[in-house]
């Protein structure tokens, strides 16, 4: 986590206070934003995910509280009821939410999070929080591709994929609401694409708290 070291030695580089930020990847489904993001949490000890509620039953190799909160429809009307989400959304017939949690107070002490969540979700995060979002959308090459990867993924039923392919179309209609976006032909290089993203808006002036000190420490 980025904290506010800064050195007097002009031998060691500072590691200036900054805002974490709210990291968004969407993408149809299966053009793999599960998969970028899993890379990215292997290797960038920064940025934690949040982990989403969510009403659809587990994949095979899914952990309750690691990869989302599996709850029931009860469970999810009770956190509603109690205003329990930063935002949530009806997606595939099953809803999906993000927790408050301590997001708002992490994001202050410079913890970085990774959504994984729709267009919906988005739009949500952008009214309540615009400073903090950095939005990526993922397009796949093609759809032929696309469907292929729902398929190779294994973990769906005919009828579910035809749904999601179906969907698919309507979901890439929102890409000119993100900020960036990026082709996943080739799953490294994309990786590499959004690594780069995350690095570049971590240096955004507004979001780097200790820089007027700092600087201010420079020019004394
Ligand atoms: N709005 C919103 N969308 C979410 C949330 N969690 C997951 N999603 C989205 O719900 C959709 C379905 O997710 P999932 O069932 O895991 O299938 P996937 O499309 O293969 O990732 C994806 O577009 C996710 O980005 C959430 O907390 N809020
Ligand atoms: N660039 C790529 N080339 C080939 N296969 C990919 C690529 N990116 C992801 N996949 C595979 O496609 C399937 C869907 O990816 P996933 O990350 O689950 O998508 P999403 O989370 O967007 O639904 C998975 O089996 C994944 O391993």
């Amino acid at each position: 986590m980025a904290d506010s070291t800064a050195s007097t030695s002009d031998t060691v580089r500072p590691n200036l206070a900054r805002r974490g930020l709210m990291f968004i990847l969407s993408s149809p489904s299966g053009a793999g934003k599960t998969t970028i993001s899993r890379m990215l949490l292997d290797a960038d000890e920064e940025i934690r995910l949040s982990v989403s509620v969510t009403t659809r039953p587990p994949r095979p190799g899914e952990i309750d509280g690691t990869h989302y909160y599996f709850v029931d429809d009860a469970e999810f009307d009770r956190m509603v009821e109690e205003d329990d989400f930063y935002e949530w959304a009806h997606v595939f017939g099953h809803r999906y939410g993000t927790p408050k949690g301590r997001i708002r107070s992490a994001l202050k002490e410079g913890q970085d999070f990774l959504f994984d969540i729709d267009w919906q979700g988005t739009q949500q995060l952008y009214q309540k929080d615009r400073q903090d979002v950095v939005s990526v959308f993922i397009l796949p090459p093609s759809l032929a591709e696309l469907r292929r990867r729902l398929e190779s993924r294994a973990q769906d039923s005919a009828d579910v994929i035809d749904a999601r392919m179906d969907r698919a179309r309507g979901e890439i209609s929102h890409w000119a609401e993100y900020e960036y976006v990026v082709v996943n032909d080739d799953v490294d290089a994309c990786f590499e694409k959004v690594r780069a993203i995350l690095e570049a808006e971590r240096m955004e002036r507004t979001r780097q708290t200790g820089l007027i000190p700092f600087v201010r420490e420079l020019m004394a």
